[in-house]
């Protein structure tokens, strides 16, 4: 997919071939086996990995993924996403991504700790402040970061908090870095609203997945105006035509179960497919393709997640006037957040809350402005400008630094 993507962009930039060649591969991929003491005492040997993309810019970025279905491949992709998101972002990174095939929800609170400092300990040597900052993914959170942040700066025998992001606020994690990725996605939203003349109040809202990303996203739309009438996880979708009580789903989501929250129950794949205003695919790749997207009634699909489209899907959503705000910008409040985190830790000099959002809202507004003026102006859909602006962005560095 990224790989289709990258040549979509190509078409419509004069940048020589082998730039393009080396954008459509990582520059180097880590792969670990590292043991875990389970709880009942055996060892179980995990397979990680850490791919770094292209550091052309600056040092590496991207998060660390605890999921079953984790491959080697999808980390790359997703260290190719993190390359053009950070050069759509303006941020002076590179992209990099890891990844661990577990299901953390089947461990303990010390299993996952063992696993989340093996991981670091096994990944060290490629990672650091200057060198390549993990961040938080699916599955994992402030807690884990904080044992890899503990792990990284007891290896090195100093305290090294920008060595990742997404921490605890208490040791060097950045206020507002949790909402990050949500807030910026209704940023984009809002802008994309006014585009097409939607209006926020009262427009209906369908949000795939239920966590960091997504419930933002449904929250503070919510407090916008609309109406959030479907909500999903990875155990079922909720639907209420007339709109969900948010509080009320967000309290089944704790308690253990987001389908406790009643009866109000539809199969999870009509969620992408219901008559809506803006859909927001927030949990896993591939789910928008060209068997489903024919029947996908939204007026703009917000990617809060990695790859939620298919290169097919994405042409068939275009002709049918939906507009697709790609993940690279839609979901770049999350590393935008997340480089005020890594400026906070190396300056020893930290913002409040307020400060953090109104730079994101800029910096949001700012990449959308820019992407929508590019589509415009070379009449190219929003993900195409959005590449192009990245790509130019990291062939402009590769040949200043001679690679090219
Ligand atoms: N956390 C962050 O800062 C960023 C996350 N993203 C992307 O956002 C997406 C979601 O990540 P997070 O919210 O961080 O993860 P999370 O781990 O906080 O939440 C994932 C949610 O997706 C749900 N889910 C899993 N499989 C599902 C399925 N088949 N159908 C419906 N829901 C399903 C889970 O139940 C959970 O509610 C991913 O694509 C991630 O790469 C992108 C940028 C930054
Ligand atoms: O916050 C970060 O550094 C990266 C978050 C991430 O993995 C993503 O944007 O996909």
């Amino acid at each position: 997919m990224v790989q289709e993507q990258i040549e979509r962009a190509a078409e419509h930039l004069g940048i020589p071939r082998n730039a393009v060649e080396i954008m459509k591969r990582p520059k180097q991929a880590l792969i670990v086996h590292f043991p875990v003491r389970m709880d009942d005492g055996t060892i179980r040997v995990f397979e990680g990995y850490r791919v770094q993309h292209n550091d052309a810019i600056g040092p590496t970025k991207g998060g660390i993924r605890f999921h079953p279905g984790v491959t080697l491949d999808e980390v790359k992709a997703l260290s190719m996403w993190m390359t053009f998101k950070c050069g759509v972002a303006g941020l002076p990174y590179g992209g990099a991504k890891g990844g661990v095939a577990v299901d953390p929800h089947s461990l303990s609170e010390g299993e996952l700790e063992r696993l989340s400092r093996g991981y670091m300990e096994a990944v060290a040597q490629v990672v650091g402040p200057d060198k390549d900052i993990p961040a938080p993914d699916v599955y994992t959170n402030p807690q884990v970061m904080g044992w890899m942040m503990d792990t990284f700066s007891r290896l090195h025998g100093t305290f090294t908090p920008g060595v990742i992001t997404g921490k605890p606020v208490v040791i060097g994690g950045s206020l507002g870095r949790s909402d990050a990725t949500g807030r910026g996605c209704v940023t984009a939203i809002a802008e994309a609203a006014k585009d097409i003349g939607l209006q926020l109040q009262g427009a209906s809202v369908a949000v795939q997945g239920f966590g960091n990303a997504g419930r933002t996203a449904a929250k503070l739309l919510a407090n916008l105006g609309c109406k959030v009438v479907a909500v999903s996880d990875s155990k079922g979708a909720l639907y209420d035509p007339s709109g969900l009580d948010l509080p009320r789903v967000i309290r089944a989501k704790e308690a253990g179960n987001l389908l406790d929250y009643g009866p109000q129950r539809i199969d999870s794949s009509e969620l992408l497919e219901l008559d809506v205003d803006i859909l927001i695919p927030a949990a896993l790749e591939g789910v928008i393709t060209g068997a489903n997207a024919p029947r996908i009634k939204a007026r703009i699909v917000a990617e809060a997640a990695n790859g939620p489209t298919t290169p097919e899907a994405d042409r068939i959503l275009h002709d049918q006037g939906i507009m697709v705000i790609p993940d690279i910008l839609a979901n770049s409040g999350g590393v935008t957040v997340s480089y005020f985190e890594w400026v906070q830790n190396l300056t020893n000099d930290y913002w409040s809350e307020d400060e953090v959002n109104q730079r994101l809202q800029r910096a949001m507004v700012k990449a959308y402005r820019h992407v929508r003026q590019t589509a415009d102006q070379h009449q190219v859909d929003l993900r195409t400008a959005a590449f192009m602006i990245a790509m130019q962005r990291v062939y402009e560095a590769m040949k200043a630094r001679g690679w090219v």
